[in-house]
């Protein structure tokens, strides 16, 4: 069972209050891949790959808060397209949810809190280890990379390797 099971907060929106959200990123590029980035800090996570993402602040919506972590992270704009069922605890009051997201521009750096990223295909998804949350999101970020492939034809922004 997902958090998203749970019964919705009542009218007083006392649960709402103390429920943070974590969103992280399926990033796609368009070609049947997803960015994973590999965590530096802190010293509890350094090591283990996760979605890129982070908190939203006070006020502000899920998508915007994506958007808004992709380009600190990553130096990139992206768009925030549509969330992955599920949701996971990551800690009592903070809970993780996954939103697709498609690269518009720029290519996607490790600036901060990650000291590596990789383009994965669905076929690598098992070849990281990844925070323990983001594996219950692996089945519909693989349902999510099958769908990818040339969905559109712009050029991609991040360089293809010359021969
Ligand atoms: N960004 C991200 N965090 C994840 C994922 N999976 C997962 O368990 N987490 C956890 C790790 C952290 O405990 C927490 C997110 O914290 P964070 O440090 O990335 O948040 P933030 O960028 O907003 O940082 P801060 O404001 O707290 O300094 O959620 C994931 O896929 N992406």
């Amino acid at each position: 069972m997902t958090l998203s099971d749970r019964p919705a907060p009542g009218p007083q929106g006392a649960d709402a209050a103390a429920l943070r959200v974590v969103v992280g990123a399926a990033l796609l590029d368009g070609r049947g891949q997803v960015l994973a980035a590999r965590r530096s800090a802190p010293e509890a996570l350094a090591g283990r790959w996760e979605f890129p993402g982070g908190k939203v602040e006070p006020g502000e919506t899920v998508p915007a808060a994506l958007e808004r972590e992709l380009r600190e992270e990553l130096g990139v704009a992206a768009r925030a397209l549509s969330r992955l069922p599920g949701a996971w605890e990551v800690r009592p009051g903070l809970e993780l949810h996954i939103w697709s997201a498609r690269l518009l521009d720029g290519e996607p750096e490790p600036l901060q809190d990650h000291d590596a990223l990789r383009w994965l295909t669905a076929d690598e998804l098992d070849t990281v280890d990844w925070l323990p949350q983001d594996r219950f999101a692996l089945p519909h970020v693989r349902r999510l990379l099958a769908g990818d492939v040339e969905t559109d034809r712009t050029p991609r922004s991040h360089p293809t390797p010359q021969p």
